[in-house]
């Protein structure tokens, strides 16, 4: 847990006043192995305080590119999952508040109104949320008639790997993927097993009960659904949140398809060709760390082949990602990332840094699946109709917006962060990043015959035809 120094809080709050904390769901909506919930109410129940289960919504918000920032499926999907948590909270005896607004604002604010003077939350290692713990460090809360600096403690929580369990610092993160995975392999640099789930939540402040809770379904407004996706949300088998994560993490192991995984994971059509866990992980419905302990079992049952063990593989990636975050920071949200150091050109003071090209028009066709070319298009709709890709797409259409129509990989970034019901921020940016070039590839241009992907995995066209019916092809 990181900590404002424990000191300045005590010496602000009167003995003997009965305390009240918060706990801010960030990108951590489950009860199951969340450790900084665990902590929150292990503390809570210990101290006899009463604990306040808060998820703060963000407001619309338009991006630099001219759309709003979330898009009509990521909403839907995350306030599916709030609900889906807000009920198993309520079986626990206690109400998740919903507000909305900058948790910088808002938080604090609620604190005001519930007389907290500790707030416990995930930590998130991206440039925003670091501001808002920032932020909300500075902010003073009215607590018994006295202005203290409230107690922010956050839990690291979204790896495999914990960052402390890793074989080298953290500033000797490789800058290879490989080198990353073959250390933490030689390594036998293994995750720690799930925490059990929370199965006591500490009572709800009196306060809480003046609060004006958000209305979910307005707050989310109405996404269609299309019986074509490859992620139906809609449909039992995949809603948001951490019971149906559960029933689907069971259900995936103990079928066939982790057995085929390898040989299937670059499908473009339905539920089966990959794990299907991205949505779940990505608003923390469920851990990397319950999928693991799910994997492993299956390897002890079935044994271990190929395609089990690049379900590993992949988290890694996600892993590294993270850890990226860690090492470079801010860094990985610069127009060149990882390459503007790295590269300096000989003129440097004298010629202003070159610009990203940027083709608007090129932009808004590729993001309404109307660029004229079939693969791209047909992705594209996908995309905008569901709010999911396969990796396969994501990886075209991002190689085609950037090396073929010459525009800024971050409208590409920003647009995937607002349609994908999985947006992660360290994966988004990451991978953006490293087709794009600017991230930590040795290899710098990662452009994609279109053709060959065609012949390789939409040979009979059967994906184009899918999505593009309704253009008439
Ligand atoms: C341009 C681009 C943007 C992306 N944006 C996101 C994003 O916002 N959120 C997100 O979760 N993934 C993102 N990915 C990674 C990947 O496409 C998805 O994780 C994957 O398609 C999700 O489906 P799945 O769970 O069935 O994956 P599977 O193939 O079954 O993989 C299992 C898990 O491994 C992890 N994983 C797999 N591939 C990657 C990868 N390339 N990078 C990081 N983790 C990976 C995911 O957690 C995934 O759930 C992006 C990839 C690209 C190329």
């Amino acid at each position: 847990m990181q900590q404002i120094p424990q000191q300045q809080n005590e010496q602000q709050t009167q003995p003997n006043q009965p305390t009240t904390a918060v706990y801010w769901f960030r990108n951590d909506f489950r009860l199951a192995d969340n450790p900084a919930l665990s902590f929150a109410c292990q503390q809570s129940l210990q101290h006899g305080s009463r604990l306040a289960l808060v998820v703060c919504l963000p407001e619309d918000q338009q991006t630099h590119w001219g759309f709003a920032r979330i898009g009509p499926h990521r909403k839907v999907y995350l306030a599916d999952t709030v609900r889906a948590l807000a009920a198993q909270c309520e079986l626990l005896g206690n109400k998740l508040l919903l507000i909305a607004g900058d948790p910088s604002t808002a938080l604090p604010d609620l604190m005001h109104k519930l007389g907290a003077s500790t707030l416990y939350c995930e930590d998130i290692a991206a440039p925003e949320e670091i501001d808002q713990i920032a932020v909300l460090r500075q902010q003073a809360v009215l607590v018994n008639g006295f202005q203290i600096s409230p107690l922010i403690l956050t839990k690291w929580q979204s790896s495999l790997i914990e960052p402390t369990a890793l074989p080298f610092e953290m500033t000797e993160l490789p800058l290879v993927f490989t080198t990353f995975r073959n250390l933490l392999e030689k390594a036998a640099c293994r995750p720690q097993p799930p925490l059990p789930r929370v199965s006591q939540l500490p009572a709800c402040p009196e306060q809480a009960t003046a609060i004006e809770c958000i209305d979910l379904h307005s707050w989310a407004g109405i996404a269609t659904a299309d019986t074509r996706s490859a992620f139906p949300y809609q449909q039992p088998v995949a809603r948001g949140g951490e019971v149906a994560a559960l029933a689907h993490l069971q259900s995936y192991f103990r079928s066939d398809l982790p057995r085929h995984y390898k040989e299937t994971r670059n499908g473009l059509i339905g539920f089966d060709y990959s794990t299907k866990f991205s949505p779940w992980l990505a608003s923390g419905a469920i851990s990397a760390r319950q999928i693991y302990q799910q994997l492993t079992a299956h390897e002890t049952e079935h044994g271990q082949n190929d395609s089990t063990y690049w379900i590993w593989f992949e988290l890694l990636w996600r892993d590294y990602f993270r850890f990226l975050h860690l090492r470079f920071g801010r860094k990985l949200y610069w127009a060149h990332g990882l390459k503007t150091a790295e590269q300096p050109t000989p003129q440097r003071s004298a010629t202003p840094p070159r610009k990203i090209p940027h083709q608007p028009e090129y932009f808004r066709r590729w993001c309404q699946g109307n660029t004229g070319q079939p693969l791209i298009d047909a992705g594209m709709l996908e995309l905008k109709a569901t709010g999911y890709l396969s990796n396969r797409m994501r990886q075209i259409v991002a190689s085609y917006l950037v090396n073929d129509l010459q525009c800024d990989w971050r409208a590409g970034a920003a647009w995937f962060e607002a349609q994908l019901i999985d947006y992660d921020v360290y994966s988004n940016q990451g991978n953006w990043l490293y087709l794009a070039g600017f991230g930590t590839d040795p290899r710098s241009n990662r452009r994609f015959n279109l053709e060959k992907q065609i012949q390789s995995y939409d040979p009979e066209h059967a994906y184009q035809k899918l999505w593009r019916r309704e253009l008439g092809a």
